[in-house]
């Protein structure tokens, strides 16, 4: 039978995954950018994305919302199949908050008009909102911790703020599936504890989108993440659950350098043995 009348079987059903990545592969002229990706998420996982520079994570993310067309294999979101039907249409179930979205916000739109413009996933489309999407808008920002801020221009807001109200804005669309492209990057070892506890309590929220954490720094995977997908030069080095994916081992391969893993008082941290520790000074 073929995948795509599995998959649109399971959708009738409402047992089809929320993502799910067969054989994916992206080819740019003779560079092969990813290969053989299989994953999928399950409803109720939180996945996290690890990987070194260069090993495909925004390439991935890439072609999950559409941008990056693959060159073979196949990408479904809730049993719908991109090439199959409107991508503009999968696009909305799937939240993405990057840093490259933050030069499109305009300077003086206030934080919660900038969360109504994620109404339909575009920008500058909070004119057409309704007291309703305030009221939404509103909720999702005090949600994210950042009901105060809802009348501050975007041009004031820190590094901490604007990230959560980006992800304000995401919820706005009701995603199936939240992803999380580097959302500490530049913030300070404080604004990022703070952070990421806005993150565990969104993700222990009974209605919450799947999160999909992007990052390069373990001791960002909060307790509520369940799954992880370990990259390496476009392949999938481990994937599954915590437990079994997050290993020295599989860290190790991935980064290419020997790594120890441990976890104390629910925090991931990584160390590097001794005789690895070039330049550190020790
Ligand atoms: N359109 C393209 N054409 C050719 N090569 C590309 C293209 N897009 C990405 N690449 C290459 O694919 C590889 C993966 O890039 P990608 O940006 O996905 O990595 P990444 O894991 O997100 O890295 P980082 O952690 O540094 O953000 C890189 O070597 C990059 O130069």
């Amino acid at each position: 039978m073929k995948k795509s009348a599995v998959s649109s079987r399971s959708a009738v059903k409402g047992t089809a995954p929320i993502l799910d990545v067969s054989a994916l592969t992206v080819e740019r002229g003779k560079t092969i950018i990813l290969r053989d990706i299989a994953w999928r998420v399950e409803r109720g996982q939180h996945w996290v994305i690890l990987g070194p520079n260069g090993c495909g994570k925004t390439s991935l993310l890439r072609a999950l919302t559409g941008y990056m067309p693959p060159t073979g294999g196949a990408i479904s979101v809730l049993g719908r199949r991109y090439g199959d039907c409107d991508w503009r249409d999968l696009r909305l179930s799937i939240g993405l908050v990057t840093s490259a979205l933050q030069i499109s916000i305009p300077p003086a739109e206030t934080a919660v008009e900038t969360v109504m413009s994620g109404k339909f996933a575009q920008l500058d489309l909070w004119a057409r909102t309704t007291r309703a999407d305030r009221a939404a808008a509103l909720a999702h920002l005090r949600l994210l911790g950042a009901g105060h801020l809802a009348e501050r221009e975007w041009i004031f807001l820190s590094q901490g703020e604007r990230q959560r109200v980006l992800i304000a804005r995401a919820l706005m669309a009701k995603p199936r599936i939240l992803i999380l492209d580097e959302p500490c990057s530049g913030l300070d070892p404080v604004a990022r504890d703070y952070f990421l506890g806005f993150v565990e309590k969104l993700a222990r929220r009974r209605a919450s989108p799947s999160l999909v954490l992007v990052t390069h720094h373990v001791e960002e995977i909060t307790p509520a993440f369940t799954h992880a997908l370990l990259l390496r030069e476009g392949r999938v080095v481990a994937d599954g659950p915590l437990a079994k994916a997050l290993t020295a081992r599989t860290l190790s391969t991935a980064f290419g350098a020997p790594m120890r893993l441990a976890r104390r008082d629910g925090v991931w941290r990584i160390a590097f043995p001794r005789a690895a520790g070039r330049g550190r000074g020790d």
